[in-house]
């Protein structure tokens, strides 16, 4: 019998019929999760000891679930980069091998961080909006050429983000304890939140880790320049939402661009709402057909390399 191997990550799922032929020749039988939502812990606990092996979306890959339903289980794959919904130490405990998609959605998401930097300056999604209503508003945006932009995170979407923003004529500044300089991208290394104090626009793409949570807040808030604009396209909880709705109110933060929230999706009476030129994405920053395409068939190909013994 084939090892059965199931599939909870919405976006590889929205495409599954694609994925047969990949599942027959890497000699697995593909098995869809629900496709409309995260699982709790619960419901995957009564769906695991089903499988052999485990493609992970933003599920809570946890110690308890894999106590409770993971008897079966002899390999995983975390779909995507992001590995903060997953307890990485509780697989290799129980020698279950594991490993997420690293290196894949940087030019995705750093096209969004990069849509959300335009789309912050020149007011686009507001203009859009009131002209659809009738409206005919002319704001007066900000030029990017010469603007100062503080990116935390150079890794794979930070350096492609960089990438973009040098190409608007903006000034860059990479904060990332392990950074390393990309030979064609004139970017300056800092730690932070050294000089925030002189950035007009600031880019999240960094993980969500124990350094990370809540590293913009209150007091980042008392120190930017005021006008600053925020963009997130990484995890939502490295950013304070009370402290950025702090800032929205005082004028501190002119505006921000958030694709991911502390909670998702934004609850209905999150005050975040009430800001007209803020710009929401729905944590899609990665979803293309193409990149689904590629990382779904890594996934897969992670899978059979492990489950081949
Ligand atoms: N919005 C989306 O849909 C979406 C899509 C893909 C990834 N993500 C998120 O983006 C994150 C980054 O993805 P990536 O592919 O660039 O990962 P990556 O591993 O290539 O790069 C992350 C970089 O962040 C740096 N870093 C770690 N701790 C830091 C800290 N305390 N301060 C500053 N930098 C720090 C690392 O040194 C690394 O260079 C993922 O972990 C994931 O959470 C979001
Ligand atoms: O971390 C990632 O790779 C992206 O956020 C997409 O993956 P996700 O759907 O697991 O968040």
């Amino acid at each position: 019998m084939k090892p059965r191997v199931l599939v909870t990550c919405p976006p590889m799922l929205r495409l599954f019929e694609e994925f047969g032929d990949d599942f027959d020749a890497a000699g697995l039988e593909g098995c869809p999760g629900d496709v409309t939502q995260v699982l709790s812990e619960d419901e995957l606990i009564d769906l695991l000891p089903g499988y052999d092996g485990w493609i992970i979306g933003d599920d809570p890959a946890s110690e308890r679930v894999l106590d409770a339903g993971g008897s079966r289980l002899r390999a995983a794959v975390k779909w995507g980069v992001g590995v903060d919904n997953v307890d990485f130490a509780a697989f290799e405990r129980r020698g279950i091998p594991i490993t997420n998609t690293p290196g894949v959605f940087g030019r995705e998401v750093a096209d969004v961080a990069a849509g959300y930097v335009l789309g912050l300056a020149r007011s686009l999604y507001r203009i859009d909006r009131e002209v659809r209503a009738g409206g005919w508003p002319k704001p007066a945006g900000v030029s990017l050429w010469n603007k100062r932009c503080g990116i935390v995170g150079f890794g794979d979407i930070g350096r492609e983000t960089a990438r973009r923003c040098l190409a608007f004529g903006m000034e860059v500044i990479a904060y990332d304890p392990a950074f390393v300089a990309v030979p064609d991208l004139e970017v300056r290394a800092a730690v932070w939140p050294e000089a925030i104090e002189t950035l007009d626009f600031l880019i999240f793409t960094c993980p969500l880790n124990v350094h990370t949570a809540g590293m913009f807040n209150d007091k980042i808030v008392d120190r930017v320049k005021r006008g600053l604009f925020v963009v997130n396209v990484a995890r939502g909880p490295i950013i304070r939402e009370q402290a950025l709705h702090r800032g929205l109110q005082s004028g501190a933060i002119a505006a921000a661009a958030l694709d991911v929230f502390e909670t998702e999706p934004l609850p209905t009476e999150s005050p975040l709402r009430t800001y007209g030129d803020c710009i929401f994405g729905s944590h899609n920053g990665s979803n293309t057909v193409d990149a689904v395409r590629r990382v779904s068939r890594t996934a897969i190909k992670h899978m059979a390399e492990f489950l081949k013994n």
